[in-house]
């Protein structure tokens, strides 16, 4: 009979139960542009219209960004769209990246609102036409998604500046939040329709789409998916003051691979992980990898480049070398700086004109010998802050050109209208010196375009009249809080709140000799070429390959509600330890070990008072009071406190100390593995610290030990929030395996093995019981039931939720040793007690 309560146990698992080793299935599904109706057969439809009209063995790569690489523009006559790729951004750049014949397929919203009436016509064209698959997000939703949330809330706090409003108006308000939540489910959508295979890869880039990995993931649990953030991620002290920060990170580690562009950024996530989610992580060979409920969360760091060819080709336009020689003889005699940023907050521009003020109130030789050209792209978002920083920018080139500038000289030309792309190439190439002086920038590309330009072309030489490679110079001035300055080891660096720094620096570029300005023109353009856009793209999408290899070789269950909705995965073979399953194993065994460890498995970790229930003492006497079992307490705790709480447990065997100390029962005498009797280890307990803090001495910690204790008989372990040395050659896993072979001597053979743990060190107790299963002395395979306490990366074969269910599971079994007691009531008296566990 099958009770009610047995099948309740069983149906606690999870929601959803899915094996990575499934063999590939034929497409998921073909879907088409909106309005389109689906054909699962793309060979029969194979038009080049529909997403799924592709056959396919070409993987796809779905690029996924907040706006979609695209050039718009409307026939107002006509009503006719068109619409172009916009060969200049990143994201059609990445494509040199991948693999020839992977389909590359791009997801996101167009940068103009579409009537809804023209949406389906206009989704059909740029698939056809594209391979792009538009977002369509209402006007309402667009502005409280990109504009308030993304631009006022998610862009200042990624950038480092904390929510300190006046306005209430501008305090965090969760309906902005909402807005974020339905922007992303609009876009998770997109890529469901796009998906094709699970050979497919995924490729989210940037902060606003942060909540895709998790409502991606709900749809395709397989689906591999790498997120890369573009802009910075600021310390965790600014980062939990974001309301939503746990639903965030929380998305971003359902991801496979998350990429950084500096180990700055990567520092602080790892460190709002440890913090807001108590997460570990381990680096080894350079790979970082987040434990995450079984999976590992891999993260990459790795800053993106430009496209050199691209950057290469217009600058060998005619209209560019024309540009470049109006430029050039415009500012003959003079050292031309440039500077060219979004009209942003961040950017610090007024900074940078208040350092060049203060280098021409310093030196007066140089007025009328130094221009700075800043090129202000328009502002991307609204709001007070902009304007406030644009008409401070203004204000301060005014004040400067009154008063240093003349009639034919302003030491600041503002460009703050929009000029063609090969114009700004031309600056580039014109420029003497580039200054970024951004306060925050994720990255900041303009540096390396300025480099790949001044490297310049044949024909530019020969109008210039030169005739060695050795002759390209450029110079640079780049902030130290911007992404791409580690990378420039030849730039000056300042500190762009400091006006003394930006003028020194304006000053030292003055200086160079021209042999110095081509050395460092030489170090960072052999840089900018090799670390381009393609191996940004390939490096990202070959780790997100490898990072999938491990996910793929694992069995994995869905839980969680909403945001809270995460993916667990356990290797092949390992379960759920339920009730049923163990006691049918238990009732027909005839010698049972059974090895439980104390903290963590019968007392929560979280518990105050550590000492065992009077629910735990009678559990514990009931199990031994079978003559079929020997159950031990294996323990890292010392054995006077073991000792003293199990004073009433007569029969239960003791292995304290790791088993350093060993008692069979009370009436016994301690043993221990030596003959001198000391007390064996020491242990340092970071549980009460802050976690961040405390794992980090933890690890000092250990390295330190380490190195000190390397000639010592002994060895150092971190444990769960722990740092242990104890005496070489004892171990949990040792204990076990002479308390087995003890018995097997005695010719107390086993037939039942049980053991559960929860903390690294039961881990060595799993694998002595998962080795006596090939012990020649015994005359057949004892079952193994090792149980982790929790679902996690394990050698152990089971694994329970918690403490409590240890219990459950330990009275469970105790049951079927009172129906041999109680005979004639022994079904009522199982079956009760499943009643009463479940
Ligand atoms: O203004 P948004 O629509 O929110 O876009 C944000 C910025 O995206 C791009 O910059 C980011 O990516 C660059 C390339 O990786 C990186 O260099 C930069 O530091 C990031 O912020 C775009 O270039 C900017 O104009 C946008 O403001």
């Amino acid at each position: 009979m099958v009770l009610k309560s047995h099948t309740n146990l069983l149906d606690m698992c999870c929601e959803d139960v899915f094996d990575f080793q499934q063999p590939l299935r034929s497409p998921r599904h073909v879907v088409n542009s909106p309005g389109i109706i689906s054909d699962p057969d793309w060979e029969s439809s194979n038009d080049g219209n529909s997403v799924g009209s592709m056959p396919f063995c070409f993987k796809r790569k779905i690029i996924v960004a907040n706006f979609l690489p695209v050039i718009c523009a409307k026939n107002e006559a006509t009503g006719e769209w068109s619409f172009a790729m916009d060969d200049n951004q990143l994201l059609v750049q990445l494509k040199d990246g991948f693999p020839i014949g992977n389909e590359v397929i791009y997801v996101g919203s167009l940068n103009v609102q579409v009537d809804p009436i023209e949406q389906d016509r206009v989704s059909q064209k740029l698939f056809k036409e594209h391979r792009c698959v538009p977002t369509f997000l209402p006007a309402e939703l667009q502005h409280q998604f990109y504009h308030i949330f993304c631009k006022q809330h998610l862009w200042p706090l990624f950038h480092y500046m904390l929510p300190v409003c006046h306005d209430k108006d501008e305090l965090f308000d969760r309906s902005l939040f909402q807005a974020y939540v339905r922007a992303n489910k609009i876009f998770a959508d997109k890529i469901v329709e796009a998906v094709n295979s699970d050979d497919d890869c995924v490729w989210v880039h940037d902060y606003h789409l942060m909540l895709i990995p998790t409502l991606l993931r709900k749809k395709l649990h397989r689906i591999k998916v790498g997120f890369f953030l573009h802009s910075p991620f600021p310390s965790s002290e600014i980062y939990r003051t974001l309301p939503v920060r746990d639903e965030i990170l929380k998305s971003l580690l359902n991801a496979d691979l998350i990429g950084f562009q500096t180990f700055d950024y990567a520092r602080h996530f790892l460190s709002c992980c440890s913090r807001l989610l108590g997460l570990n992580y381990e680096s080894k060979r350079g790979h970082i990898g987040i434990e995450y409920f079984g999976r590992t969360v891999s993260l990459k760091i790795l800053a993106a480049g430009v496209h050199v060819g691209r950057l290469e080709a217009t600058l060998r336009l005619p209209a560019t070398i024309k540009k470049v020689q109006e430029i050039e003889s415009r500012y003959s005699g003079k050292l031309v700086i440039l500077g060219v940023d979004d009209m942003d907050i961040f950017k610090g521009i007024s900074l940078k004109l208040l350092g060049l003020e203060l280098l021409l109130e310093r030196t007066p030789k140089l007025r009328g010998k130094v221009v700075l050209v800043q090129i202000v792209n328009p502002a991307r978002s609204i709001g007070k802050d902009i304007e406030e920083a644009k008409y401070e920018a203004e204000s301060v080139a005014q004040r400067i050109n009154d008063k240093y500038g003349s009639a034919n000289y302003k030491p600041v030309v503002l460009i703050d209208y929009s000029i063609p792309f090969y114009e700004k190439i031309a600056f580039y190439a014109a420029s003497d010196c580039c200054i970024v002086n951004a306060v925050r920038d994720g990255m900041n590309l303009i540096p390396y375009e300025y480099t790949v330009c001044r490297q310049g072309n044949e024909e530019l030489d020969k109008l210039r009249g030169l005739n060695k490679s050795s002759s390209h110079t450029s110079t640079l001035i780049v902030s130290e809080f911007v992404g791409c300055s580690p990378s420039l080891s030849g730039a000056f660096r300042v500190n762009p709140w400091s006006m003394e720094d930006v003028a020194d620096a304006l000053y030292s570029v003055t200086d160079l000799t021209r042999y110095e300005k081509n050395l460092r023109h030489e170090k960072h353009y052999r840089y900018v070429r090799s670390h381009d856009v393609a191996y940004w793209a390939r490096s990202f999408d070959q780790d997100l390959d490898k990072a999938c290899i491990e996910q793929y070789s694992q069995r994995c269950w869905t839980t969680g509600f909403g945001l809270n909705f995460r993916v667990i995965a356990l290797s092949p073979g390992f379960r759920r330890l339920s009730l049923e399953h163990l006691a049918s194993s238990y009732k027909k065994a005839n010698r049972r070990m059974i090895f439980l460890d104390y903290d963590g498995t019968l007392v929560p970790q979280t518990s105050h008072d550590k000492s065992p229930s009077a629910e735990l003492i009678s559990t514990l006497n009931s199990l031994c009071s079978d003559m079929k079992n020997t159950v031990f307490i294996v323990s890292g705790r010392g054995r006077d406190s073991l000792s003293e709480w199990f004073a009433s447990c007569e029969n239960l065997g003791i292995a304290a100390e790791h088993g350093y100390f060993i008692r069979w029962n009370k009436a016994a005498e301690w043993e221990t593995s030596f003959s001198e009797p000391k007390e064996s280890a020491l242990v340092w307990h970071y549980q009460n610290t802050d976690h961040d803090f405390g794992s980090c001495q933890a690890k000092e910690l250990v390295s330190h030990l380490e190195r000190v204790l390397s000639n010592e008989p002994v060895v150092v372990r971190r444990g769960h929030q722990i740092v242990e040395v104890k005496p070489q050659g004892v171990s949990k896993g040792i204990s076990v395996d002479k308390i087995i072979r003890t018995l097997v001597s005695k010719g107390e053979v086993p037939d039942l093995l049980m053991c559960i743990g929860n903390d690294r060190s039961d881990e060595d107790m799993f694998e002595s019981i998962n080795r006596a299963t090939s012990l020649s002395e015994l005359p057949a395979a004892p079952e193994v039931f090792a149980c982790s306490v929790g679902p996690k990366a394990s050698k152990a074969n089971y694994y329970v939720d918690g403490c409590d269910e240890v219990i459950r599971l330990l009275k469970g079994v105790t049951a079927v040793s009172l129906q041999k007691d109680t005979a004639g009531h022994s079904h009522a008296a199982f079956e009760d007690t499943l009643e009463v566990v479940s």
